[in-house]
């Protein structure tokens, strides 16, 4: 016996402060009036007990860092999955394991490099030799300078970084790390922000531009989140709506960053970043957005489920879509 209910209820799960800045309670009240109701997931508590959820949305990627290390944080994650395994009708956004790869730059790069354009990078497991480093940079055709990065992509450590102008400054990186050749781009970012099948483009503030080579100049360290925060909007090319349906079948997410630049020298749309669940500031459309693309993965489950109204109930015989690998 189904009870059957036509309440649309999403879960989220944000950090107190992803909750602030996204302002989740005036985005609660934007989806109340249309029927939708927004709930505060404590991950401390059992889900089930919270639940049921048509959607979970998420930013995870914080407690999937820290998971690394520290045993709280891998109780919440289990937690988390645990419910996630025994409701397959609750959809997640974005999946679990789509997300785990862009927490590691490593992979994340080999998606960004994958027939989109981006520039030379090097992947630095451990504590290596200058001179074998210098060689396989050559190999790999990067250029100084260089832009090293922390591997792990998200979370508050991933965004120190420095600039290194020659070999010597290679002494200053800090493995695991990856290093990017520096493209030089008239110190103008892109932030295309990615919400399902709409894309937004954020102009922002950027590195300037250094000459082209080596030089005797003492590395930069910095904080890209000293670099490139909100100024204005305006709109690109279609080589970004291209880009974004590339990344959105090859991340398998709906929630996403993507970082461009425009190399100067070849005029070439470079992608540089990913980030997970950004900001999406300076993007007045987020909320519709946000509320439009959660209603179309409920109206697609739907259809695909007609038995199942909707409400995700453990009572439910599932069609078969499993959370973690739900189309989004
Ligand atoms: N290869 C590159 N060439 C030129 N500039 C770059 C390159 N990579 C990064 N930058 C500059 O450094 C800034 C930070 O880089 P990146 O986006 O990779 O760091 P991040 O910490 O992931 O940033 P965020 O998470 O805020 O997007 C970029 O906004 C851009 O200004
Ligand atoms: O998990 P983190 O802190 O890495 O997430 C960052 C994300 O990497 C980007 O830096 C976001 O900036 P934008 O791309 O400009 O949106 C950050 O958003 P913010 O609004 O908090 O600055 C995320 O925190
Ligand atoms: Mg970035």
């Amino acid at each position: 016996f189904f009870t059957f209910s036509f309440s649309r209820r999403v879960g989220f799960c944000l950090s107190d402060k992803k909750r602030r800045k996204l302002n989740l309670d005036a985005f609660a009240e934007f989806c109340a009036g249309h029927g939708v109701e927004i709930v505060e997931i404590d991950l401390t508590q059992p889900l089930v007990h919270q639940g049921p959820f048509d959607v979970i949305v998420h930013k995870l990627s914080d407690v999937i860092v820290e998971a690394e290390h520290d045993s709280q944080s891998q109780q919440l994650l289990a937690n988390f999955q645990s419910y996630v395994s025994a409701h397959p009708s609750t959809a997640l956004l974005d999946p679990l394991p789509a997300m785990t790869q862009l927490l590691d730059r490593f992979a994340s790069y080999q998606i960004m490099n994958w027939r989109i354009c981006s520039p030379p990078y090097l992947e630095i497991h451990s504590a290596t030799d200058l001179p074998s480093i210098q060689q396989v940079l050559v190999e790999q055709g990067l250029s100084f300078p260089l832009i090293c990065k922390t591997r792990v992509a998200h979370g508050s450590l991933s965004h120190e970084m420095s600039l290194i102008f020659s070999a010597s400054g290679l002494a200053d990186i800090h493995p695991p790390c990856v290093l990017q050749s520096f493209v030089n781009h008239g110190a103008v970012l892109h932030k295309v922000f990615v919400v399902g099948d709409r894309h937004f483009c954020v102009e922002r503030p950027s590195l300037k531009n250094f000459p082209s080579g080596p030089c005797d100049r003492k590395t930069i360290f910095f904080n890209s989140h000293q670099v490139s925060k909100p100024e204005s909007s305006s709109d690109l090319t279609a080589a970004v709506a291209a880009l974004v349906r590339e990344l959105r079948v090859r991340l398998g997410m709906a929630l996403f960053g993507v970082d461009v630049i425009i190399n100067i020298r070849t005029h070439t749309l470079t992608v540089i970043d990913v980030n997970i669940f950004p900001g999406y500031e300076g993007v007045p459309q987020f909320f519709s957005s946000l509320l439009s693309h959660i209603e179309s993965v409920l109206d697609k489950r739907t259809s695909a489920c007609p038995r199942d109204n909707g409400v995700p109930d453990s009572t439910h015989a599932t069609c078969g879509s499993s959370a973690a690998t739900t189309d989004l």
